[in-house]
């Protein structure tokens, strides 16, 4: 049987799209999942994403991690199931979707597409680190020459080492000249350093603001894909109104046989 597949990438994390409102694809298939994402012998991404019909809300966006699990909430493939669902004609300008992690709104302009994340309601403090949950579990490290920082060795030991079996997702974080932060990120369930990752883009936008490295609510960060805005209120370690806002675009459309 042949299915169609569209490829989205939001700032360089890249993912398989299927519409899945028939429910014609078999999502228990992890190693069909992980197979399509693979990079030599699939289509290739970073993840695998779902547009499946919701009862409640617009539609509902199941993901998984290149590894074929479901993953936790992942912010750029949030902003680009916004795109799609905007292309399929599922939504117009506004939404209201479930995923993982609950209720999100979000708008498309253009190729902009802005998510409304959960709340955050606590920041925990490390050694020399910060652990938050954005939708997704985040460390936050900050380091002196990012660019040649080894993320994937000191990713993949903090992941395993630190956060054990359900482990975490990685940031490095750095001052850039433009007065936001870079990031580089080590992506659990893609076990690698993927160029941009939504939640934690977040994790690092509330952590800095959290260190008092900034006093802006709107904070910059460039990823090695592109470049995230990040928009929140707090109030007493509460955030709330938080966006992540930045590009999602489709790449290509295919058809896979299995
Ligand atoms: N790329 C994502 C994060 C995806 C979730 C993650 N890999 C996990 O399951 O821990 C993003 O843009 O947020």
């Amino acid at each position: 049987m042949k299915y169609t597949f569209y490829k989205y990438q939001g700032t360089g994390n890249d993912f398989v799209m299927f519409d899945n409102r028939k429910n014609h694809f078999p999502k228990d298939d992890v190693r069909l999942v992980a197979s399509i994402c693979h990079r030599r012998f699939g289509v290739g991404s970073d993840g695998l994403i779902l547009l499946e019909d919701d009862e409640n809300t617009d539609f509902k966006m199941v993901y998984f991690n290149a590894d074929g699990k479901e993953g936790s909430m992942c912010g750029n493939g949030g902003r680009c199931i916004v795109a799609f669902a905007h292309f399929l004609g599922v939504i117009k300008k506004k939404t209201i979707f479930t995923a993982v992690d609950g209720l999100h709104e979000a708008n498309i302009k253009g190729d902009v597409v802005s998510l409304k994340m959960l709340d955050v309601q606590e920041i925990k403090e490390k050694q020399n680190a910060l652990y938050l949950n954005t939708g997704s579990p985040h460390h936050v490290q900050m380091v002196k020459e990012l660019k040649s920082f080894n993320v994937v060795k000191e990713g993949a030991r903090l992941r395993y080492g630190v956060y054990g079996e359900k482990g975490s997702n990685i940031n490095f974080v750095e001052f850039n000249k433009s007065g936001g932060f870079d990031i580089r990120t080590y992506e659990r369930g893609v076990e690698d350093e993927t160029l941009s990752c939504g939640t934690g883009v977040t994790a690092v936008a509330l952590g800095m603001y959290h260190l008092g490295k900034t006093k802006e609510k709107i904070v910059a960060v460039k990823a090695i894909g592109g470049d995230l805005e990040v928009s929140f209120e707090e109030q007493n370690g509460l955030y709330s109104n938080i966006y992540l806002r930045g590009e999602a675009k489709q790449v290509f459309k295919g058809e896979l046989t299995w």
